[in-house]
């Protein structure tokens, strides 16, 4: 075990991330009245280029006008190797409410592209007097983004969540795919004939979590492109979850209920954690390091595991 203590990632919910483009005003009372913990207010992807000045406007006037409650509000910038970057940081932060809490950073390929925004972003604060600090969360979407995972997840103290953009990172690793998340296909075991499907995206999930594990900061699954499947999304949720990550996007509001049902830990979990809890107290009573609970070890390391669930349960208020 390392000296060094793993440091805790920001202690706020983050099941479910809905996103909706900067440039469709018309829905951003339905996000702000939906149960998402996070909203993205999209100013890259889902906006076309003649659009980007327009979106820009929408979502500045909406920090101010718009009661977005509890939320979490996030706004996706476009990337730094486009020509708009630098004025969506320069209007957001000059001209949107301190209602922004957060810029999302698409295709971040190294710690120097977080490096850069960050710049940015400290000198506007600094020049307009800003009273809340920014907050960055950013997308793993790029075979050097996934490559420089680590660096990218010790980049900047602003820096709260890391999701993986599925779509864009097929793109990026050449993947023989236009699926946005979840099975593939052409992506199974054989064994006397019957094929067994793996999951291709686990293994850059894992190194996300890792990552931001390792620097305290949440690690997030990334889109699930076919609306129309719950039961795909739900599985795919069940995984992210299983593997630690907190929460997952939704694209349509009806993968909002889907993400808060797969990332709020159920009542048994947390009474199990619960009983565990209580059990290794018991046991620490009479001495000792490690019990049986429902005919299984339980240890110091089970206290741990435990605590997980019921923190995650103690953060969600609804
Ligand atoms: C996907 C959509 C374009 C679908 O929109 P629409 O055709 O309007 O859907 P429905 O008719 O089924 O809508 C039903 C009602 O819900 C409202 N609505 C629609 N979308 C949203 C939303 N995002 N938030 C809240 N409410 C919404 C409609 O107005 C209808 O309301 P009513 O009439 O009152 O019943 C659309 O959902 C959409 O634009 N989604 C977001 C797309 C987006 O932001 N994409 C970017 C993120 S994914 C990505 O970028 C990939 C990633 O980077 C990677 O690389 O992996
Ligand atoms: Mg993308």
């Amino acid at each position: 075990m390392s000296f060094r203590i793993q440091p805790a990632a920001p202690a706020r919910p983050n099941r479910c991330q809905l996103f909706g483009p900067g440039s469709r005003p018309a829905i951003f009372e339905k996000m702000a009245a939906s149960a998402a913990d996070v909203i993205n207010l999209d100013l890259e992807d889902s906006v076309a280029p003649d659009d980007k000045a327009q979106a820009r406007r929408n979502i500045i006037e909406a920090s101010h006008s718009l009661d977005w409650g509890t939320k979490h509000l996030s706004v996706r910038i476009n990337g730094l190797d486009t020509p708009y970057w630098y004025r969506d940081v320069v209007e957001l932060l000059e001209e949107g409410s301190e209602r922004i809490d957060q810029i999302m950073i698409p295709k971040v390929g190294c710690a120097a592209d977080v490096y850069a925004v960050d710049a940015l972003v400290t000198a506007i604060e600094t020049a307009k007097g800003r009273q809340k600090k920014i907050a960055f969360e950013v997308i793993i979407e790029s075979a050097a983004g996934i490559a420089h995972v680590d660096e990218i997840a010790a980049s900047s103290p602003r820096l709260q969540a890391m999701s993986l953009g599925a779509a864009d990172f097929a793109a990026s690793m050449g993947m023989a795919t236009t699926g946005i998340g979840g099975t593939q296909e052409n992506y199974y075991m054989l064994r006397e004939g019957t094929k067994f499907w793996a999951d291709p995206w686990h293994w850059a999930q894992t190194a996300i979590v890792a990552a931001c594990r390792t620097h305290g900061v949440l690690p997030v699954d990334g889109p699930y492109g076919d609306f129309s499947d719950d039961e795909g999304f739900r599985a795919q949720a069940l995984r992210s979850a299983t593997l630690g990550m907190v929460g997952k996007w939704a694209i349509h509001p009806k993968q909002v209920a889907l993400c808060n049902a797969v990332f709020t830990p159920s009542e048994e979990a947390v009474a199990e954690a619960r009983e565990i809890l209580a059990a290794m107290d018991a046991a620490k009573a009479r001495g000792e390091g490690a019990t049986v609970y429902k005919g299984r070890l339980v240890d110091i390391a089970s206290i741990k595991q435990a605590e997980v669930i019921v923190r995650q349960s103690e953060m969600i208020k609804d």
